[in-house]
């Protein structure tokens, strides 16, 4: 459709043209920086950063149907730029050109129906929305779409070149940020550091098919991050970890995605996310607020962030009830199979602590909670889930598993509809579900299968075949037919089929 063909009302709006004036702005001490240079934390007080638009109030003068509309029409458009998460660019990156927007199929992930099973299984009515359908497979493209789309525009007008990017990563950040520095080589290069042997195979082919530098670290995850914090204080690199503000900006679409797909209507609405180093559920809460502030949306939905007994700060934070006493101390993580959340240390946990507070405020309720679920509900819920036809990943059975905790809790209501993150596709963790049905998971997991989740190949090489067909060695005809015959009756046996009469 082109723009033409839109009603009058919106034409005008259909291609960005909000002026958007950003600045960073420190969480503590309320320290105001140009966003010229590249900041990661407060030059003054050494604080991380949110990014606020000055002219944020302007969005406010076209009113919530309105944007809708401009929203829902510019879906239609076959603009690069405004098909990904920049479709909501007047709030996601409003200084960014569309020119030197990077787009790589990121964002307007599915938002799949969980089938009848699994919702009598979980006792409320949910979707899955599926992250890991982004081009690398996981939520952190919407960051890296920002990130890069700034540092991309950043170069073009001459203020940076050169750039070496740099991330720590428990997987899916390093996949992320070393496919989208690739596309813009030869500007930019980049650099992942990842916790030795904690990350998957599939994840670490991703950065190392992307060309990017990687280095691997003895220790965890916390341990990789101080050393990119190190690097990103002495060296001239770009810090692409969600301390840098500019990917919370780009995970903020998660939530205009979902106001979008229920219609911009979020009451009786529940938006479950795994936490790790806290960016994702920090963006969560910031979407809903700024689309919540314009009108878009007329109600909060429910937040519930989740977190495994073996790497659960977080949680273990808000455990305490009165906000005056709470004392954030980070944990030592243990072996997970969420393991792209195995972070004791998250970086955001401050933006957490100020958005939380925020965000309960403005809904005048509490309307975000935390839960802590076991390794062996993440894995069950996961396989559950996949049984059922989803590709949720281990942390999307860590969010489904902190749903099935909070709806037992009485946090949420069976008349409520949840939206349930999985941040990755499941391919990346299928090791996880190898050690599962071969029982097989080390002793600090604490997992044990439950045999009715169990699956695994039989191998079908009857005994009386003489002959069986092998690679470049095809049969000849009547030893052929012979395979065909007995493999057939042999399968047909195992499933209990009937002969056609
Ligand atoms: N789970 C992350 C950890 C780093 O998170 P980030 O959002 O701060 O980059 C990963 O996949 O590496």
């Amino acid at each position: 459709m082109k723009i033409q063909d839109f009603p009058d009302e919106i034409k005008n709006y259909l291609i960005p043209e909000h002026k958007g004036k950003l600045i960073y702005r420190c969480l503590k001490c309320s320290g105001e920086y140009s966003i010229e240079n590249l900041l990661y934390t407060c030059p003054d007080c050494g604080q991380v950063l949110l990014i606020y638009d000055e002219n944020f109030d302007l969005l406010k003068d076209i009113d919530g149907k309105t944007w809708h509309k401009i929203f829902d029409y510019r879906k239609m458009l076959k603009i690069p730029a405004l098909k990904g998460i920049y479709l909501f660019h007047e709030f996601i990156g409003p200084v960014i050109p569309l020119d030197d927007i990077v787009y790589l199929g990121e964002g307007h992930t599915p938002v799949v129906e969980a089938n009848k099973i699994m919702q009598e299984k979980a006792g409320i009515r949910f979707f899955f929305k599926n992250d890991g359908q982004n081009p690398s497979a996981s939520f952190k493209d919407r960051g890296m779409a920002s990130a890069l789309s700034y540092i991309n525009f950043l170069v073009k007008s001459s203020k940076i070149s050169d750039v070496l990017a740099v991330c720590a990563s428990t997987g899916d950040t390093s996949a992320a940020a070393a496919l989208y520095a690739s596309y813009l080589k030869p500007h930019i290069k980049s650099a992942v550091l990842l916790p030795h042997k904690k990350v998957t195979p599939q994840q670490l082919s991703q950065p190392l098919g992307s060309g990017a530098s990687v280095f691997e670290i003895p220790g965890v995850f916390d341990d990789c991050m101080k050393v990119v914090e190190n690097l990103a204080e002495n060296y001239n690199v770009a810090l692409l970890n969600s301390k840098n503000a500019w990917r919370i900006l780009g995970q903020e679409s998660y939530s205009y995605e979902i106001a979008q797909e229920f219609e911009y209507n979020m009451s009786d609405k529940v938006v479950v996310v795994p936490i790790g180093n806290a960016g994702n559920i920090t963006a969560v809460m910031n979407g809903f607020i700024k689309f919540y502030n314009t009108g878009i949306i007329d109600t909060l939905p429910t937040i519930i962030g989740v977190q495994s007994e073996h790497a659960n700060p977080v949680y273990k934070y808000y455990l305490e009830p009165d906000p005056e006493k709470r004392k954030f101390i980070p944990v030592t993580v243990r072996p997970s199979v969420a393991q792209a959340a195995m972070i004791g240390n998250p970086v955001s946990m401050p933006r957490v602590i100020m958005l939380v507070n925020h965000y309960n405020q403005t809904a005048g309720k509490q309307k975000v909670f935390f839960m802590e679920v076991s390794e062996q509900d993440i894995m069950d819920w996961e396989l559950a889930a996949n049984h059922n036809g989803h590709i949720a990943c281990t942390h999307g059975g860590e969010s489904l598993a902190g749903l099935v905790a909070a709806r037992k809790m009485g946090i949420v209501q069976e008349n409520e509809t949840a939206i349930v993150d999985s941040t990755a596709h499941a391919l990346k963790f299928a090791g996880f579900q190898e050690m599962y049905f071969e029982n097989s998971f080390p002793r600090e997991f604490g997992i044990s299968p439950d045999p009715g989740l169990i699956n695994k190949p039989v191998l079908m090489r009857p005994a009386d075949l003489k002959k069986v067909p092998a690679p470049g060695k095809p049969l000849e005809d009547s030893d052929f037919q012979i395979f065909i015959q007995k493999v057939s009756e042999d399968i047909a046996r195992k499933l209990n089929l009937k002969a056609l009469k």
